[in-house]
């Protein structure tokens, strides 16, 4: 099932440092780009060392922890400077632990900017600057409606919400998925570059076709120290500066959505709660103004009590309440039930993990999966007792917006 590509291990890894690479996204080549990138830092990777499909179940993290120590074993090293280095492995888990297609992959070369300095960690001859061919456009991109149309996924809301009325349940999240079809094939390097460019403070990503840019970050492990980002309630900006404060503050003030955001903080606290030395936990949300949209936010952190790998993290945190629902496993029974899709990757983790256990991962959203010329497009809303269909339907579509505005431009 693992890949090595002509590799032995312990994997011949070598990390430099150089000067300014200039943007990460420009060294990438057009064939399977790897990416995570927030504000021009993070990481650029390209070539597989190792490559692996992780088999779906209630193992798979486990499964994925023993793959990665062996690959990645004995191949960590810190430089006198405090910084770590070694391979990092870039990671896709679908959001439903029945659902194939999780992905694990160690990129032959990775670019590495962090703090205003930059590495270049390659696993045999380091490939900077060859096949980086220019990017190309997709032409003209249409849409179809995925496994349910407009109105058929505001009857799954309206039913979802007599459910959650009627006791089953406190929260679920719904999504629908858009296809969309372009003209060329699509170069996931420009949607990777619009993406980055217009929601700099969101986590651009690209692992295994998969392509988003988060605003969601689940779990960043560094050390000892963890911190997420946990989002839930959602408005959007207003017209003018006086109606985006407006809109904010109708946001805040908003019975559902502050119910809908605690659902989802005490999904984090309990998951966390067994993993922590110390744990934070904002008493209120703030407000996280994106350039398309506004969220309720609230910023954990904490200090591990032992070795947990960002990974184990991962695996006790994934599903929150902020893609799932609450109960969790309620929850996830009614989405299998009313979606009438495969989520795939949407929603799940994707992230990166080093030989140390450090990491960033966040939820997949505002993402889509890229092949060829098409491209499927995924979108969601946290459903509530009192959920308007019709409400939760024109949020969806100003979700879809970002990995539209990605394809066109
Ligand atoms: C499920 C999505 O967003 C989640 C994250 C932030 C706000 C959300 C909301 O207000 O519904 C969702 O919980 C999505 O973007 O597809």
């Amino acid at each position: 099932m693992s890949v090595a590509l002509g590799i032995t291990r312990p994997l011949p890894v070598r990390t430099i440092p150089i000067g300014d690479p200039g943007d990460l996204l420009s060294r990438l080549p057009s064939t399977a780009p790897y990416a995570w990138i927030r504000n021009g830092e993070g990481l650029a990777g390209w070539g597989e060392a190792a490559k692996v499909t992780v088999p779906p179940g209630p193992d798979r993290f486990a499964w994925a922890r023993q793959w990665l120590n062996s690959v990645l074993a004995d191949t960590h090293a810190t430089d006198g400077n405090g910084h770590r280095h070694g391979p990092v492995a870039f990671g896709t888990f679908t959001f439903d632990e029945n659902s194939p297609g999780s992905t694990l992959v160690v990129p032959q070369t990775v670019l590495t900017r962090r703090g205003g300095q930059a590495w270049l960690t390659s696993i045999g001859e380091p490939t900077l600057g060859q096949d980086v061919t220019p990017i190309t456009y997709p032409g003209r991109i249409s849409y179809g409606d995925g496994s349910l149309t407009a109105p058929a996924w505001e009857g799954i809301v309206a039913r979802a919400s007599q459910r959650i009325r009627e006791g089953e349940l406190e929260k679920v999240v719904l999504a629908r998925d858009l296809t969309a079809t372009a003209e060329h094939p699509i170069d996931i390097r420009l949607l990777l570059t619009r993406l980055a460019t217009r929601y700099p403070d969101c986590y651009t990503f690209s692992v295994a076709g998969l392509v988003g840019a988060t605003p969601e970050l689940l779990i960043r492990r560094a050390g000892q120290q963890i911190e997420s980002l946990v989002l839930a309630g959602t408005t959007t900006r207003g017209v003018n500066p006086a109606d985006d404060v407006a809109r904010g503050a109708a946001l805040f003030a908003s019975a559902k959505d502050r119910h809908e955001h605690e659902c989802a903080i005490a999904s984090v606290r309990h998951a966390l709660t067994p993993l922590s030395a110390t744990l934070d936990v904002p008493d209120e949300p703030e407000l996280l103004v994106l350039p398309n949209l506004q969220h309720l936010a609230s910023h954990v952190t904490g200090t591990l009590a032992d070795g947990a790998s960002v990974l184990d993290v991962v695996a006790a945190m994934h599903p929150t309440a902020a893609v799932g629902g609450t109960p969790t496993d309620t929850a996830i029974t009614l989405i299998r039930e009313l979606e009438g899709m495969d989520r795939s990757g949407y929603a799940g983790p994707v992230g990166w993990i080093d030989a140390h256990g450090d990491g960033e991962w966040g939820i997949a959203l505002r993402s889509g999966i890229v092949h060829g010329n098409r491209a499927r497009l995924f979108a969601g809303c946290g459903i509530m007792g009192d959920s308007d269909p019709a409400a939760e339907l024109a949020e969806a579509q100003t979700k879809f917006r970002v990995m539209q505005y990605a394809l066109e431009g």
